[in-house]
């Protein structure tokens, strides 16, 4: 997969150096729901690009972050979870993470050390969130409690992607998390990463007044 990574567009993962652009990635098992939940939050969008050779779906939104409209990619594995390890490209550039597990299911909630210890490895520093879904199954859940989010530090949402509990404020408030990560950034390398992007804006922007003033100097009627 990373060899041909940079040779599909929708895959092109400069795109996320660009500042409106971000990258929210989901992961747990098989068949908790991650697909439902990005359906259900962009029902009315809902427009998914099926990679099926490279095992993934691109779930394209568009937000408004404060006056700022932000394009947000999410991505979705296909079946490449069951090998309970993701591709590393699939970290890569990402800003938010998103870990569901499924309350009816135990040992989808002990993977999610597993998970979380790999994402770790790739982007150590994330928003990440823990999503408990299918609450609609058996509301008494919710009173349970569950403390591997509260052990880590991490927002918990009891979520349900069939009746849509919880689904909208969830996805607004990792977004909002994602946009301010790369706006302010706690990893040493993603802070490089974003002074270098400034920098190149800043002297993009800087070109191109020069090119207008060289110009406004040929045609001084445009000035
Ligand atoms: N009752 C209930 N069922 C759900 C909910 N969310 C998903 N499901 C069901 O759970 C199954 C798996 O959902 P998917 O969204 O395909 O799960 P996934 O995590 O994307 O699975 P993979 O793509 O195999 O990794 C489907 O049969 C869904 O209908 C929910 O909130 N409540
Ligand atoms: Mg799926």
């Amino acid at each position: 997969m990373a060899d041909h990574i940079g040779c599909i567009p929708e895959l092109d993962q400069k795109k996320y150096d660009a500042r409106e652009q971000v990258k929210i990635i989901c992961l747990g098992d098989s068949a908790v729901g991650k697909s439902k939940l990005m359906e259900r939050f962009l029902m009315d969008e809902f427009r998914p690009q099926q990679l099926s050779t490279y095992a993934l779906t691109l779930y394209k939104h568009t937000a408004n972050v404060g006056n700022k409209t932000v394009a947000v990619d999410f991505w979705d594995t296909a079946g490449q979870e069951r090998f309970q390890s993701m591709h590393p490209s699939y970290y890569h550039k990402a800003h938010a993470c998103i870990m569901v597990f499924d309350v009816q299911r135990k040992i989808t909630y002990k993977n999610l050390a597993n998970w979380y210890k790999e994402l770790r490895e790739y982007r150590p520093e994330i928003p990440c969130c823990v999503v408990a879904n299918k609450i609609d199954a058996d509301l008494k859940v919710t009173q349970r409690s569950f403390s591997f989010a509260k052990k880590q530090g991490l927002p918990f949402y009891f979520v349900s992607a069939a009746d849509g509990t919880n689904v909208v404020k969830m996805f607004r408030e990792m977004i909002n998390r994602a946009v301010d990560y790369k706006q302010n950034p706690s990893d040493f390398m993603d802070e490089v990463l974003e002074e270098l992007e400034n920098f190149d804006l800043e002297k993009k922007e800087e070109n191109s007044e020069a090119e207008e003033d060289e110009l406004k100097a040929e045609s001084p009627e445009l000035a």
